[in-house]
């Protein structure tokens, strides 16, 4: 079979079990569905199914399109996140949640105006919102009249992603746009120190992001701090890391057993844990103002029972410096990629300091696979060919991801043997990876410690 014909039959194969999978469970898979398929829709086989289609196509594009035409669309690729960003400023999904009919752009603008204060051109407006229909995120129900759809409600602000959306296309993308410059800059080009990345060069802000965004040298720092703690929710969903609370055997710790969401933000993920495995203890860790936001907002209004209950134990920590509270599992999600190996270090042997024997680390992050079938040496997934071993477009997520920590932090996403690597330096060893979504849960004990069992919980 050619590389052609195989590709098509790897997509005819997997729509097939997506298919039958949304008849089963009656999910309407349509474009202009505006019910999004619940979370339990996507079961690790279904997500499997779902890489290799956005993989295969991809490559099938690849391959059979005139390339120069391929690298022109490539280079111009920038043009997807301004328009979302416009869009999710104005709140145009918002706009259009009870017209199902659509609005004329006419109108669009005049609920703009009349909302927010903005004056925005109609027809510079059409254009943005066709560029986004085009990309199927909108619907042009006629010539300019858009309509929210499948894609589009994801950006409404209630929704979460909207926030998301906004840290993506506004700051993190004036760093990548500065990437050339900061990787050939004297100083900054060779440097892994947090405060010499892209994102230092755009804004011209000596500290770290983390610092920016406490807000105490600038008021847009504050500003988009709110922004980026609001948006875990929404972004803890798209990227499914909310199946952690499913995929790690929480079931079986004992009771009372302390789990201590470790630069935890405001709590998103340790309250799903809560609500899910009420038996356990919960303690939640960060810098002050995070915590501060935590305690005195988020939980109270989120979750007032677990306050009440005592379930929930807020402590501010300097991870780099300062003991944890003691606990049976210590979660990191999205804290060990933000730091370069030598942080990373310093931040793992700090938890490995109050750790027993039968504690584990949980870091959830998101492991890299190499694109070449060489030496591979990972109990993830490989990709069956000839799509590339890592999937390519089918889990491009995760090397944005990557970029992205290069950008903001001069950090990075890891391959498994990073995670082994970093884990031994610091007398820890991998007992396994569980997958979830698009990310990977690495489970760590001391290296000298027992056999995961149900008794000795903290
Ligand atoms: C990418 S966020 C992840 C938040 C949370 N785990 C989640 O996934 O929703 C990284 C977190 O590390 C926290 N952090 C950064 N430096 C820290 C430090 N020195 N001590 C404690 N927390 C820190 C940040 O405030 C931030 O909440």
């Amino acid at each position: 079979m050619s590389q052609l014909s195989q590709l098509v039959s790897l997509i005819a194969n997997a729509t097939k079990l997506v298919e039958t999978h949304a008849n089963a469970t009656n999910t309407d898979l349509s474009l202009d569905s505006l019910e999004p398929p619940s979370d339990t829709f996507y079961t690790p086989v279904v997500e499997e199914a779902i890489r290799i289609i956005e993989g295969a196509c991809n490559q099938l594009c690849a391959i059979v399109a005139n390339p120069s035409h391929t690298v022109v669309n490539k280079a111009f690729a920038h043009f997807e996140p301004a328009c979302i960003r416009v869009v999710a400023s104005l709140r145009i999904p918002d706009l259009l949640f009870d017209k199902p009919q659509g609005l004329h752009a006419s109108d669009i603008v005049k609920h703009v105006s009349s909302q927010q204060g903005i004056a925005v051109d109609q027809g510079k407006l059409a254009r943005v919102m066709r560029l986004l229909a085009t990309k199927h995120c909108f619907r042009e129900v006629e010539n300019d009249v858009f309509a929210n759809n499948r894609l589009s409600i994801q950006l409404l602000s209630y929704a979460g992603l909207a926030d998301s959306a906004l840290h993506i296309t506004d700051e993190l993308a004036k760093a990548a746009s500065v990437l050339t410059e900061t990787l050939t800059d004297s100083e900054m080009g060779l440097s892994y120190s947090p405060n010499k990345t892209p994102f230092n060069k755009s804004t011209g802000y000596p500290g770290t992001i983390f610092e920016y965004y406490e807000g105490l040298n600038t008021e847009t720092g504050r500003v988009q701090g709110l922004r980026f703690h609001r948006s875990m929710p929404g972004w803890s969903r798209a990227v499914g890391a909310t199946c952690v609370a499913t995929r790690y055997p929480w079931e079986k710790l004992p009771p009372g057993s302390i789990i201590n969401d470790v630069g935890g933000g405001i709590g998103v993920i340790a309250m799903q844990l809560y609500k899910v495995h009420p038996h356990l203890q919960y303690v939640l860790q960060d810098r002050p103002p995070v915590i501060a936001t935590a305690e005195l907002e988020y939980w109270p209004s989120h979750a007032p029972e677990a306050i009440r209950d005592s379930k929930i134990q807020f402590k501010a920590v300097d991870f780099f410096s300062e003991p944890l509270v003691r606990g049976y599992v210590y979660y990191m999600k999205g804290v060990i990629h933000d730091w370069a190996d030598e942080d990373a270090l310093k931040i793992s042997s700090n938890v490995k300091a109050v750790m027993k024997p039968t504690s584990r680390i949980l870091v959830h992050d998101y492991v890299l696979q190499h694109t070449t079938r060489k030496n591979v040496n990972s109990v993830l997934k490989i990709a069956p060919e000839p799509l590339l071993p890592n999937y390519g477009a089918g889990r491009i997520k995760v090397y944005n991801l990557d970029l992205n920590m290069m950008c903001v932090m001069n950090s990075l996403e890891r391959y498994q043997e990073d995670f082994a690597s970093l884990g031994e330096k610091a007398g820890l060893k991998i007992l396994q990876i569980y997958e979830c979504g698009d990310a990977n849960l690495v489970e760590y004990v001391l290296q000298a410690a027992v056999p995961f069992t149900n008794g000795g919980g903290v």
